[in-house]
């Protein structure tokens, strides 16, 4: 079993206090063995590899509760939109030509961008997952894996179908790094029928469900004006919650919807960025927490974004809170924890999201010897409103450095940047006359 030593700044994210100036990890395996002061790697551990970088931060890698992974084929063809026209008149259309492969690198396009920016987990939602799922396994990182399945789309069925191969084939693959949850795509894309299968077939192969939920007031008015209900009380009383199931956006709720999220233990996927570019609101997050409701932090996919970075996401998070509402809301170590140890709760993780003995060594190095982390007083302050992507320096995910010095270890970039601005150019041509 390989041994490996790292020194440096620790904040471990086990609580607010917690954070060690020169600090000491010890890794064994796939698992942390140790986490504390200078010396404290227990007595007796031979480390093969020792990795000094005092003037790093390490950190448990981060986690994107909501993505599409292979839309960054799409990143900058369709923007300043509103939702629904968004989707149908560019992003479904695009997406209807879209074979396999084009989703194959437009996911590694995406896990490229993730670890450079310190991501080592992802709960995507797409077709053709199978690839998806390839992807993931190569590159070396994380993933919870949902088949979107639009109901009412005529492939509906066939979605299903490739969702129950999807669970059959990955969950648990690659040493447990791949899980999978059922994706029925939303309440306005999906018959009460339909999720109520999802939810039996789910439940009979003890996998949770994954669904976009009141995510703008069209929605919102839709759901109301066909069932008489807001979309959170409609899959409550069709029975959709109870199990594990991470609704993502969540932006319009009712007091009472709350209510109902905090009670079913429904774990939600706030993305701020999103929500601000198509328009679609500002989520009560301080409210859902206060609330206990588990709340992690997703990008949703590079169409909306356009970017998959949650550096950008933790600020944007929080400036967005503080703008609705005041200055104190969503301070900056409760961001810190959506994007590491409440992303992984969400995810149904019970080892990745902090630096604790026996957790996954799933972690990052940030660079803090640069001019904009000085004067050192706020770890957590610095991460949150200064840091950015470029300065992920490491990435170790379930043991194995997938990036040293910012160089991908697994991965050829610049093939994968190549392969899929041919591709996404030559389907955006398709459209040309
Ligand atoms: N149409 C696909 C499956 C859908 S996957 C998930 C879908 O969610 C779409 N999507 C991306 N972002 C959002 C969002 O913010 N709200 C709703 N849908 C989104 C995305 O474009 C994709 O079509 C098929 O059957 O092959
Ligand atoms: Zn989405």
């Amino acid at each position: 079993m390989s041994k490996t030593l790292i020194r440096a700044m620790i904040l471990p994210m086990t609580g607010p206090d917690d954070f060690y100036p020169e600090g000491e990890i010890a890794i064994e395996g796939d698992r942390i063995l140790s986490v504390g002061p200078k010396g404290s790697a227990p007595a007796g551990f031979v480390p093969d590899r020792v990795l000094d970088l005092p003037n790093d931060v390490v950190m448990p890698g981060l986690i994107n509760t909501h993505t599409h992974a292979a839309m960054t084929m799409l990143r900058s063809y369709a923007d300043d939109l509103p939702l629904m026209p968004w989707l149908t008149d560019k992003v479904w259309p695009f997406e209807a030509k879209m074979g396999k492969e084009d989703i194959y690198w437009g996911t590694k396009l995406a896990l490229a961008e993730m670890i450079l920016s310190g991501t080592t987990s992802m709960l995507d939602m797409y077709g053709d997952m199978d690839r998806v799922g390839d992807a993931v396994l190569e590159t070396g990182t994380r993933a919870v894996l949902s088949r979107g399945m639009i109901g009412n789309a005529p492939n509906g069925e066939q979605a299903f179908q490739e969702q129950i191969e999807l669970v059959e084939n990955y969950h648990g693959a690659g040493d447990g790094r791949i899980q999978v949850m059922f994706g029925p795509h939303a309440p306005y894309t999906c018959s009460g029928e339909f999720l109520q299968k999802v939810k039996a077939e789910a439940d009979r192969r003890g996998v949770g469900i994954h669904i976009h939920v009141a995510e703008t007031l069209d929605e919102i008015n839709t759901i109301k004006e066909q069932e008489g209900k807001t979309p959170v009380q409609w899959l409550n009383d069709l029975g959709i919650f109870g199990g594990h199931v991470v609704a993502a956006h969540c932006v319009h709720l009712t007091e009472e919807d709350i209510n109902i999220l905090a009670e079913k233990k429904v774990a939600v996927a706030h993305n701020p960025e999103s929500n601000m570019k198509l328009n679609s609101g500002t989520a009560p997050v301080p409210e859902m927490i206060a609330k206990g409701v588990v709340v992690g932090l997703g990008t949703d996919g590079a169409s909306s974004n356009n970017n998959l970075d949650l550096f950008g996401e933790m600020r944007s998070a929080a400036l967005q809170q503080k703008l609705k509402k005041d200055s104190t809301a969503l301070p900056a170590y409760e961001v810190l924890e959506m994007a590491t140890i409440q992303g992984a709760k969400a995810l149904g993780y019970e080892d990745i999201g902090m630096l604790a003995p026996g957790y996954k060594a799933d972690l990052i190095t940030i660079n803090f010897d640069q001019p904009h982390f000085y004067p050192r007083f706020s770890i957590p302050a610095h991460l949150v409103y200064v840091a950015h992507a470029g300065d992920v320096r490491t990435m170790m995910v379930d043991g194995k450095f997938i990036m040293e010095e910012r160089k991908l270890l697994t991965m050829d970039v610049k093939k994968i940047c190549q392969e899929v601005e041919q591709r996404a150019k030559r389907i955006a041509a398709e459209f040309a006359d």
